[in-house]
């Protein structure tokens, strides 16, 4: 057979197989918008949005992909496929720190999808604000990262605001030499935020020792300015690659190539268990010997795991501190219930501040 006959015969299955997905991702569209009308007919009209369902469908299409797509990409499809379905029913706008381009802009596409409006914000306090505000149904803020530590921030936000946690996101962060210029040897500049010239430092060393290398305030705003300017580089991500039409002279240049950057989904919702679940909790006991050891000993005696210990100062007393506790399993499973009774007896103040599904993506 020749060439062309083969691919004309593949190309038709191709388009068969899209007529049948197109049917398929249209019926279940129509299943999603029945969905929002239960809801709404029970009054559920704020929680269209489930972050368990979510999750569950996810962990699902992994659990059953047989190939030739890796899990990852087709959870990345569904997700997709249930962010448009969702924006049937809703149309949800996320608060972030931007600007546009930024990491957590990454964070919110890979959990929300692309089918949600967008509210780049300028600091974390206003994140906070437009989600209390009602503004925004949802935020996402950056909690730790795998490197830097915590975001320390962030958690003192927590201890001021109502807000719940709903989600979980972890983003790989992957900083790349981002131009409009074709060859490294063109670049005579580097601009980037000062965390990820430190990141990269190794790499800028070897490669590009001559350049000037330029701290902004953030790398979306590095890639923005290179946008317009000759011999120019940003270091930056893939969001902000894309969103600048910026050509990736060299991918991957951190010197850490596992630097992980995990980002909280805040909002007003109480998200029921979804099968594989985390709670975090917000704490404080008066400060007087074997106080921590008291507080933790339940989650032992209750075979509870705890993921994350997390203390800042209460901001209250001096010397008074507040600890932040991630712990495995939903809050309302029993051994957790149990254990976070007995935390609660032991603690001045006790707050759970979300129970949520572990991330999938
Ligand atoms: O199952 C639901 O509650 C739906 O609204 C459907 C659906 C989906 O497309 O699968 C859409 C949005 C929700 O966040 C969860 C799932």
């Amino acid at each position: 057979m020749s060439e062309a006959k083969e691919l004309n015969g593949l190309r038709e299955r191709i388009d068969a197989v899209d007529a049948q997905l197109l049917e398929l991702i249209s019926e279940r569209a129509r299943c999603a918008e029945e969905v929002a009308q239960v809801k709404r007919a029970a009054g559920a009209d704020s929680d269209l949005y489930r972050p368990e369902r979510e999750a569950q469908v996810l962990r699902r299409v992994q659990a059953e992909n047989k190939g030739p797509l890796s899990d990852e990409t087709v959870a990345r499809l569904f997700r997709e496929i249930m962010s448009a379905c969702l924006a049937l029913e809703a149309q949800l706008r996320i608060a972030f720190l931007g600007p546009e381009g930024t990491y957590t802009h990454g964070a919110v596409l890979k959990h929300f999808g692309r089918d949600t409006a967008l509210a780049p914000m300028n600091s974390l306090p206003d994140v906070f604000r437009e989600v209390e505000s009602g503004s925004c149904q949802y935020g996402v803020v950056p909690i730790e990262n795998s490197t830097e530590g915590m975001v320390s921030h962030t958690l003192d936000l927590f201890v001021q605001s109502p807000l719940k946690v709903c989600g979980e996101v972890l983003v790989r962060i992957h900083h790349h030499l981002l131009s409009t210029h074709d060859e490294v040897e063109q670049i005579k500049r580097v601009y980037a935020h000062q965390q990820a010239l430190a990141q990269c430092r190794r790499w800028l060393d070897v490669n590009l020792p001559k350049a000037e290398l330029i701290a902004l305030s953030s790398n979306a705003e590095a890639a923005r300015h290179v946008a317009g300017e000759d011999g120019a580089a940003a270091i930056a991500g893939d969001t902000a690659a894309e969103l600048y039409g910026l050509k990736m002279l060299r991918r991957n240049i951190e010197d850490h190539p596992d630097n992980t950057t995990r980002f909280l989904v805040i909002g007003t919702q109480a998200v029921p268990p979804s099968g594989e679940d985390k709670t975090t909790v917000l704490v404080s006991t008066p400060n007087r010997p074997g106080a921590l050891h008291r507080l933790l000993t339940p989650l032992a005696l209750n075979s509870v795991s705890m993921t994350r210990i997390e203390s800042r100062p209460s901001r209250c007393v001096n010397w008074e501190y507040v600890y932040f506790l991630d712990i495995e399993g939903h809050a309302d499973a029993a051994e957790v219930k149990a254990a976070l009774a007995g935390l609660r007896q032991e603690s001045d103040l006790f707050r759970i501040l979300g129970a949520y599904p572990r991330a999938v993506l």
